[in-house]
């Protein structure tokens, strides 16, 4: 496409020059200074090849100066074939030198620095370009960063780096926008270092700077400040040898339609110069390992978005690369495919051990299940860095209680059910209304007065539920049930609110079953937080009810599990299960902390 756009450039620039000639060459003021700018307007080619044949065409229209005596005559064609023949073999070796000699190419990072030393020659003190200085904020960044980050960092930039691979610098990326008063720090003094046959976790919130770390390190975006290495080679000044050693998938699908599955693997070998003679086993093997086989004649926009997935994955591991960078690997996969492709991934890194693989990923399940390390990165900077378990155990200072309540018994429901309805048909000073509520409720008046009703044909209104509410003490459980505000005591109750609400009622069994589960919750809840000081409900769907326990000294694992079970039969648990605080837990902590 840039090459189209030069060559269209080229041709147009060409063509402009040439008009302007050929109107300074007709009117004989300009004639002179025509000859003179044609020696300039000859560096371009287009010029050169449009002013021949022009000379030509005056030529044969006897239209040529007397002077000019054939068609090779230096004012013909002879200046611009010469001309052309300098240029094709100058133009040719300057192509190559730009190709050849990475430290004359024109890459962004070179342009800025050259920008800089513009910038300090033209003032008169030293300058430094705003977004490159060692500014404040990375000093307090450094002051308020998590132990480990600091531990990391120091271990980085003192050099010690094990058999790292790869290892970022105080790598920073500030973008330009208007809206954040012209500038966003999208990455900013990230530094830590990945080894081989390790598999880096890249977490974080949307935004936090993931992407744009990763395309700074495969060459894509050039940082703002500080730089990585890749195999001891700057991403900033030899990017192309850096570039390299890596596979890269990037987060949206970089596919040409109208090519096969099989076709984009030959070409992304043949570019990344495999031999001719094994350019068909690399493929198959590929295809194979990818489970791409029945789909390798299918062009790629036929693919769904997991088969793409699959395929960039496929092509960012061709080659063997020593760093494979996914960026999302498994958006759009189902549960199967995503297994299949965790396989693959942990077959590459941990288990071939030679292969660092950098992931980025919003599934703390494929987090825990892939990745030897995990960084979590919030608003551009890493907050904390360590295996899954290291984590857990320093973020983690709590245990997840999950309860989950025996059903009520049949018994205690029935006897519920003849006390609610027994109270009803004896209110003492009854209400009009509510009588009135009753009749309608269970089809006449003589059989609520006959009190042979079926418990089951009983219909609560609002107004009896709230009346119930007070008899049994607890009115405040109902209002909830009456009001209709949303709580987070699960399904069950929405659903009690809504057909209260919609039909005028709630059968009167189905009320006492929800109110003696209620009872039970409350119950449980009550023994939780009076005997593990400092838990907290985390929520209620219907048919268990969780809690973070603080884990410390005061309360070990066999505390817990003592305490429960003792009061396991007197509170009616039906089972419960403990565990360490999740990576999700870990990630939402860091993320709302933001
Ligand atoms: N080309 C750009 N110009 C301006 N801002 C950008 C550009 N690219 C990214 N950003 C901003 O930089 C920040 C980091 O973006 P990035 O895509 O790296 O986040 P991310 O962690 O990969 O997010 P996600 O998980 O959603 O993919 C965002 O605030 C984004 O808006």
């Amino acid at each position: 496409m840039a090459q189209n756009v030069v060559l269209l450039i080229h041709f147009f620039t060409g063509l402009i020059l040439m008009v302007i000639s050929f109107i300074m060459g007709l009117m004989t003021s300009t004639i002179s200074t025509n000859s003179f700018l044609k020696n300039f307007f000859r560096i371009s080619p287009g010029f050169c090849f449009a002013d021949g044949l022009a000379s030509l065409a005056l030529l044969r229209q006897g239209m040529k100066d007397k002077t000019s005596h054939g068609v090779f005559d230096w004012n013909v064609t002879g200046a611009s074939i010469c001309y052309l023949a300098v240029e094709s073999v100058s133009y040719f070796l300057l192509t190559l030198a730009l190709e050849i000699f990475p430290s004359i190419k024109l890459t962004s990072f070179m342009i800025k620095k050259w920008w800089e030393k513009i910038n300090i020659f033209r003032h008169d003190s030293p300058y430094l370009e705003p977004l490159l200085e060692p500014s404040s904020e990375i000093v307090v960044t450094e002051i308020d960063e998590d132990v480990d980050v600091k531990t990391e960092r120091n271990r980085v930039l003192s050099g010690s780096l094990d058999n790292s691979i790869i290892y970022l610098r105080n790598l920073r990326k500030v973008y330009f926008e208007e809206k954040h008063h012209g500038r966003k720090v999208a990455v900013d003094s990230l530094t830590f270092s990945v080894q081989e046959g390790e598999c880096f976790g890249f977490l974080g919130t949307n935004g936090a700077g993931k992407t744009t770390t990763l395309s700074m390190l495969c060459g894509e975006e050039s940082p703002s400040g500080g730089t990585a290495f890749i195999f001891g080679k700057d991403i900033c000044s030899h990017p192309k040898a850096a570039r390299q050693y890596i596979g890269y998938c990037p987060q949206f699908d970089a596919l040409l339609e109208y090519l096969t599955v099989q076709e984009h693997l030959e070409l992304y070998a043949r570019i990344k110069g495999v031999p001719d003679f094994a350019l068909e086993n690399v493929v198959m093997e590929k295809l194979t390992e990818f489970d791409l086989l029945k789909h390798a004649n299918k062009p790629s926009f036929s693919l769904s978005g997991g088969n793409k997935r699959k395929l960039s994955v496929a092509i960012a591991m061709i080659g063997d690369p020593p760093i494979v960078i996914l960026d999302e690997p498994s958006t759009g996969m189902d549960p199967i495919a995503k297994r299949f492709m965790w396989d693959v991934i942990s077959r590459i890194s941990t288990r071939r051990g030679k292969t660092a693989v950098i992931l980025t990923t919003h599934s703390m399940n494929e987090a825990q299940a892939l990745c030897t390390r995990i960084g979590i990165m919030v608003g551009g900077r890493l907050r904390c860095i360590g295996s899954p378990q290291h984590l857990k155990t320093r973020f983690g200072n709590h245990l997840e209680l999950e309860v989950k309540p025996t059903e009520v018994s049949s018994v205690d429901l029935q006897t519920l059910c003849q006390a609610i309805q027994e109270r009803l048909l004896d209110v003492p000073s009854h209400p009009r209304s509510l009588l009135n509520d009753l009749e309608i409720c269970i089809g006449g008046t003589d059989s609520v007065t006959s009190g042979n009703t079926s418990i089951a044909e009983i219909s609560l209104t609002r107004e009896m539920i709230g009346l119930i509410g007070r008899w049994l003490g607890n009115e405040e459980r109902v209002k909830t049930l009456i009001s209709c505000t949303p709580v987070c005591d699960g399904v069950s109750q929405e659903q009690l609110s809504e057909q209260l609400f919609r039909g005028g009622g709630i059968p009167l069994p189905v009320f006492s079953e929800w109110w003696l589960s209620k009872q039970k919750f409350s119950e449980i809840d009550s023994f939780i937080l009076s005997s593990f000081g400092g838990a907290r409900c985390q929520g209620c769907n219907g048919l268990s009810i969780r809690y973070q326990l603080p884990y410390n000294e005061d309360f070990s694992l066999a505390d817990v599990f003592g305490l429960l079970e003792r009061n396991r039969n007197t509170l009616g648990i039906a089972e419960y299960s403990i565990s360490q605080s999740t990576l999700e837990t870990i990630f939402n902590h860091f993320a709302a902390n933001a």
